[in-house]
């Protein structure tokens, strides 16, 4: 795992040690957006519009962020007009490879070895960590984004003209509600069990235990009385938090600490979860093989022998209690 500093790759573990163990994510950087008609999005530069097979995804099955794209392509029916290129799940001192041995697709477009060096084929003197998603411009030969959250509302509704998709996860009338809740939801959950797992102190590790738990009780309550997080279909807000939760059980709860209770043990979230996950496309986007093997066998510093646990054994097709 490391960074880009002027171009040059450098093997470096996050560090806590100027925020009292605290882990803090970095902000990404490239932030352009695809429009129905190439003007410019709410930040970065015009010139990317939709088009089929204009744009390339460059995932890993494992991250939840990268998660959240592949499931607006699958739900907005973008399969057949943004191809994808699969990281492997093992993120060592290269950090992100396209090592088919394994796990990866390969570099579809340049048959790069590692992710790191589309971000210098994109800016020769790149400064910054090489994330995952990335949404690249075959035509302009460089990236869109790497901003997952803006990658799905770019998917929301730029497309839907070549598609003929128009569901909407992000409807007027309930942007800033679902803006509330993701803000909530990321702070305390999605990047919660991150904190939880990084924390580098007692202290910092203990504070985001807490928040996450009581945000995860929040949710719980929330969904006793609504099927989905905002109303009674399916928004952004849901498709967000489901990356994490579906991850939790089977690698947060464990290697991240997040040890006070599985989601199994959540009523109303455990439901709410298969009844995501047995929505239409949703299942195959979702490979635990990748999930495990990725945060088990890259965190050596949480997991220095690299053991993949066995468990758990959870059917997630199992018929849910939801309307
Ligand atoms: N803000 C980014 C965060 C993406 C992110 O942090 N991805 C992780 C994988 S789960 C990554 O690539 N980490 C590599 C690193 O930080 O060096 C987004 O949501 O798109």
């Amino acid at each position: 795992m490391g960074l880009l500093v002027d171009g040059i790759w450098q093997d470096k573990w996050y560090d806590t040690s100027k925020s009292d163990g605290k882990f803090e994510r970095e902000a990404a950087k490239l932030r352009n957006w695809v429009t129905k008609d190439g003007s410019a999005g709410p930040t970065g530069e015009a010139g990317f519009k939709a088009q089929s097979g204009r744009y390339h995804l460059y995932v890993s099955l494992a991250c939840p962020w990268a998660h959240r794209t592949l499931i607006f392509r699958a739900l907005k029916g973008l399969t057949e007009h943004i191809s994808v290129s699969i990281v492997s799940p093992d993120m060592l001192s290269d950090g992100w490879t396209f090592d088919t041995a394994s796990g990866s697709s390969g570099d579809e477009l340049y048959a790069h070895a590692f992710m790191h060096q589309l971000y210098t084929r994109n800016d020769s003197n790149y400064s910054g960590r090489v994330t995952v998603p990335v949404l690249w411009d075959k035509q302009q030969k460089r990236i869109v984004s790497n901003e997952s959250s803006e990658i799905i509302r770019m998917f929301n509704s730029a497309f839907d003209e070549i598609t003929g998709n128009r569901d909407d996860y992000y409807p007027k009338q309930l942007q800033s509600s679902i803006d509330d809740i993701n803000d909530y939801v990321y702070k305390n959950i999605n990047n919660g069990v991150y904190r939880c797992g990084f924390a580098t102190t007692q202290e910092a590790y203990e504070q985001a235990f807490d928040s996450l738990f009581a945000a995860l009780d929040k949710i719980d309550a929330i969904l006793a009385d609504s099927r989905y997080l905002v109303g009674e279909s399916p928004t952004e807000a849901d498709w967000r938090l489901f990356t994490t939760l579906i991850r939790f059980d089977a690698v947060y709860f464990g290697h991240f600490k997040c040890n006070r209770q599985q989601i199994e043990d959540y009523p109303n979230i455990a439901n709410y979860l298969r009844d995501l996950y047995q929505w239409p496309n949703i299942a195959d986007t979702v490979d635990f093989k990748h999930i495990k093997r990725h945060y088990y066998y890259s965190h050596t510093m949480i997991n220095p022998t690299q053991v993949v646990p066995k468990g758990p054994d959870i059917n997630y097709w199992s018929k849910h209690n939801r309307r």
